[in-house]
């Protein structure tokens, strides 16, 4: 995971100074990519310690059609509190829009449905992807996201928004487009996120996970994170663990996070830092 470094090292030198919604203040990228073999050990940073809990849980979450934070609390993760209401709603975000898009005619499309099924019966298809930009639910980017969410709407729209999948010799690899990335909290948790999912969706479908490809558009680092990126960056990286599934799982939407078990994970210290909201 020398790539994320590298990363963070190029915000630092190539980045602009650029305002944001939060009214942090950014330094910023565009266009950048980080890619992984999987076969090399998953990609959990070793250069701060990653809650793997947050990250399995989240993602359990989405495939649920979850969109209250409530399910999330219960199981150890609160990532996702600041931007709720006070009923814990969210609005239609990612897992409405990956597991019950609505239709015209009141009804809904389970895209990842959709992708299980064209891995196992068509694999070949240059048409195997799912994404969450759905236009219609988009918030008004000058209200709260409380109030956006208690509107109907989502109250953010989604960064990690579009997931395609390829296959070759029996071998599942994917790629991840994020429009906007938050290089020290977000980044590190959608490149283990992308890889998880490309782990359950090649068991599911009986496929050998090969490699993962994360797209950025907006990468940047917060003002309020440049110490936390400085210390970072003095740390070696390590030998990266290994992801276990102890069991098959009837079907994608069954997995808990029982099942997973990170192996020979020695990261460097956690390192804290504020979210922008
Ligand atoms: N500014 C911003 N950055 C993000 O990465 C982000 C958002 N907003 N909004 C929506 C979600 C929520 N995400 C989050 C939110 C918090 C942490 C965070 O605080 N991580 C801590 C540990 C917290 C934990 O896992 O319990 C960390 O040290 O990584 C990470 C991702 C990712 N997304
Ligand atoms: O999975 C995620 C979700 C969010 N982020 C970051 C990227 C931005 O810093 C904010 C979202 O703000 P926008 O103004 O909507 O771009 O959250 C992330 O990195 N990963």
């Amino acid at each position: 995971m020398k790539q994320y470094l590298e990363l963070l090292t190029d915000i630092l030198e190539n980045g602009a100074q650029k305002g944001d919604r939060t009214g942090t203040g950014t330094t910023s990228v565009f266009g950048r990519q980080i890619r992984h073999n999987l076969e090399k050990g998953f990609p959990l940073l070793t250069t701060k310690k990653l809650h793997f809990k947050s990250i399995a849980n989240e993602l359990i979450w989405f495939l649920n059609g979850d969109t209250n934070i409530k399910w999330l609390n219960e199981n150890g993760v609160s990532i996702w509190n600041e931007w709720a209401t006070e009923d814990g709603e969210l609005g239609p975000v990612y897992g409405k829009q990956w597991t019950a898009w609505p239709t015209k005619d009141g009804g809904s499309i389970n895209q990842i449905d959709y992708v299980v099924n064209a891995l196992k019966t068509n694999p070949n298809s240059r048409r195997i992807l799912f994404h969450g930009w759905n236009p219609e639910y988009l918030p008004n980017e000058r209200k709260k996201p409380q109030d956006n969410a208690r509107e109907g709407l989502m109250a953010l729209p989604p960064c990690h928004l579009l997931y395609q999948f390829y296959v070759a010799n029996g071998k599942l690899s994917s790629q991840l487009y994020i429009r906007s990335s938050d290089s020290f909290l977000g980044l590190p948790y959608n490149i283990a996120s992308l890889a998880l999912l490309t782990h359950m969706l090649a068991q599911q479908c009986d496929l050998a996970p090969h490699e993962i490809v994360v797209s950025i558009g907006d990468l940047h680092a917060y003002s309020n994170h440049m110490s936390q990126i400085q210390e970072q960056l003095t740390r070696e990286t390590r030998t990266l663990p290994q992801l276990l599934i102890k069991r098959r799982p009837d079907s994608i939407y069954d997995y808990r996070f029982e099942d997973f078990e990170i192996v020979g994970y020695d990261p460097h210290p956690s390192i804290k830092a504020p979210i922008a909201v």
